[in-house]
C-alpha cells in the first residue's frame, strides 16, 4: 500500500487511543504461562500482538475473544513441544519467547522478515541462555535461531542491557519458572530501561516474586514460582499516540486523544512533556491529551532513551522547530526494524528536513516554514518511519508519498483511519 499524504492545514477532533502493544504482548505472555483462564480486556490488535498471540495458541494456549476481551487458558511451565515458531518481524515477541522455548526440547524461530527482523541481533540473549544450559544455534546471533532447553536451570545470569531491554525481559519472564533460585546481573548499561518497570509491574500482577535492585541492573528470582491466572486490563498506547499527538502539534489544530493515564510506566508517556518543552499548547487531564497545535515550536535536547518508541515522532515534531534540537542517548534506534538513525534521516532529508547523525544522537536544524516534500519514501519495513514521515508530509508544500506504508499495521493497523478522521489529506492506493 502506498500513502500519499498531502499538506494538511488544519487537525481537528477527538481520537481514542489504541490499546497498548507492549502491555498487550506481555499480558497475552503472562496469561500463557499460568495455569487456569486469565481474562485480557480490551488487548491490541495488530501484526505484532497477533504474532505473540498466534505462537502462544501454537504452544498451546486456548484463546477466545470477543469485542472487549481475550480469554486465555494457560499451558503453564508445559509449552506444547512444537517444531517451529513465526513470530513475524516482531522482535519483542522474538526475544520473549526465546526464553519461553527454553522450556521446551526444540523449537525453530523462522526468518520470515530477512531484511527487517532478520538484521537484528540477538547474541546477548543467546549468550545468557547459553548460561542456563540452553543449546542455541543461530546464524551469527540472528535469525534463524533453533533453542533446545531440555536443560534449562537457573543460578548466575549475567546478561548486557547495551542493545535491548528485551533480553532481560525475556530472563524475568523465564526464570520464575525454573526449579533453581536465579541471580540476574545486567552488564554493562541498561538502554530503554523504563520499559523493565513494564515487565515487573506485570509480572507483579501475575503474582510472580522478583527482588529487583533499584538501578534496576541486579535482580534475585526465586524459582518453582507458579504464575497466576488473572484479570488485566489493558491501557492506551503512548508511543502509537506520540505520532498523533506530533501531528497536531505542527499543525493547527483542535485535537483530543483520550485514555492516556497520566501515571503510565510507559516511558513514551514522555512525548507529552517533550511537546510542552517545545512549547506546544496542551494539557493532560483525566486521561485526555488535548493539543491545540499551530503556535510554532521551539528547538530542544532530550535524553531519547527515555522515550525509545516515540523518538521518531517527536524528531518529527522538531523538523518545524525554530533552532537546533538534540536527541542523545539513542544509539540503540539502529538495532530496531531498520536503523532508526542513518535510515530515518536519510527519508527526512529527501524530504527536505535539515539533519545530522552521530553514532549516538540525531540533531535537527528546524524549519518553521515547513518543508518542500514532493517525494517518494521509502518505509524500510519500519511502522515509526511510515507515522513520522506522515507527519512530516502533513508539512511538506508539496506532501509525500510513503511506499509499503501497510507496514504500519505492526503497531498501529488504523493510523491512517485515526488521522483522516482529524482531516488530515491522505490517500490510500493498494500497489
Ligand atoms: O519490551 C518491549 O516490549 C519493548 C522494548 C523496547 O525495545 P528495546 O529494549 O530493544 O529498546 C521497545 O523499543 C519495543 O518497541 C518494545
Ligand atoms: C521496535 C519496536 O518493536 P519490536 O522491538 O518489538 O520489534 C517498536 O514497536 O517500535
Amino acid at each position: 500500500m502506498k500513502a500519499i499524504v498531502s499538506n494538511t492545514d488544519r487537525l481537528q477532533g477527538e481520537i481514542h487511543a489504541l490499546s497498548s502493544k507492549n502491555y498487550t504482548t506481555r499480558y497475552l505472555l503472562v496469561s500463557a504461562l499460568a495455569d487456569g483462564v486469565s481474562t485480557i480486556h480490551y488487548p491490541a490488535h495488530s501484526e505484532d500482538s497477533d504474532a505473540m498471540r498466534r505462537c502462544l495458541i501454537d504452544l498451546g494456549a486456548e484463546l477466545h475473544e470477543d469485542a472487549e476481551k481475550m480469554t486465555i487458558r494457560g499451558f503453564g511451565r508445559h509449552p506444547k513441544a512444537i517444531k517451529e515458531l513465526n513470530v513475524g518481524n516482531a522482535g519483542a515477541v522474538l526475544r520473549f519467547l526465546m526464553g519461553t522455548a527454553a522450556l521446551l526440547p526444540e523449537v525453530t524461530f523462522v526468518n520470515t522478515y530477512p531484511d527487517s527482523l532478520g538484521k537484528r541481533p540477538h547474541q546477548d540473549l543467546i549468550d545468557a541462555l547459553e548460561q542456563m544450559g540452553v543449546s542455541v544455534e543461530h546464524q551469527n546471533g540472528r535469525l534463524p535461531i533453533i533453542i533446545r532447553g531440555s536443560k534449562a536451570h537457573g543460578g548466575l545470569i549475567e546478561v548486557s542491557g547495551q542493545v535491548s531491554s528485551q533480553f532481560l525481559s525475556s530472563l524475568l519472564f523465564l526464570t520464575p519458572l525454573l526449579p533453581e533460585d536465579s541471580e540476574i546481573r545486567v552488564l554493562h548499561d541498561l538502554k530503554s530501561k523504563v520499559v523493565i518497570g513494564q515487565t515487573l509491574e506485570v509480572l507483579e500482577e501475575a503474582g510472580i516474586i522478583i527482588h529487583a535492585s533499584e538501578d534496576l541492573m541486579h535482580y534475585h528470582v526465586p524459582g518453582g514460582q507458579q504464575y497466576q491466572a488473572k484479570s488485566y486490563t489493558v491501557q492506551g498506547d503512548y508511543p502509537g499516540s506520540a505520532a498523533i499527538l506530533a501531528a497536531a502539534a505542527v499543525t493547527n489544530s483542535d485535537v483530543r486523544v483520550t485514555h492516556l493515564m497520566e501515571k503510565s510506566k510507559q516511558g513514551e508517556r514522555a512525548c507529552v512533556d517533550v511537546l510542552q518543552a517545545m512549547g506546544v499548547d496542551l494539557t493532560h487531564q483525566d486521561g485526555i491529551v488535548h493539543v491545540r497545535g499551530g503556535k510554532g515550536l521551539v528547538a530542544g535536547e532530550f535524553d531519547g532513551d527515555e522515550f525509545t518508541d516515540a523518538v521518531l515522532a517527536m524528531v518529527a515534531a522538531a523538523v518545524f522547530a525554530k533552532g537546533t534540537s538534540r536527541f542523545y542517548n539513542v544509539e540503540n534506534l539502529r538495532y530496531k526494524e531498520c536503523d532508526r538513525i542513518t535510515d530515518y534521516l536519510n527519508e527526512l532529508r529527501k524530504a527536505g528536513a535539515h539533519v545530522e547523525e552521530r553514532q549516538s544522537e540525531i540533531i535537527v536544524h528546524g524549519r518553521p516554514e515547513g518543508v518542500e516534500g514532493g517525494v517518494e519514501i521509502n518505509a524500510h519495513y519500519d511502522h515509526r518511519v511510515i507515522m513520522a514521515l506522515t507527519v512530516v508530509g502533513l508539512r511538506s508544500a508539496q506532501g509525500l508519498t510513503i511506499k509499503d506504508a501497510h507496514h504500519v499495521a505492526k503497531s498501529y493497523p488504523q493510523y491512517f483511519d485515526h488521522l483522516k478522521a482529524l482531516g488530515a489529506k491522505i490517500e490510500l492506493i493498494e500497489e
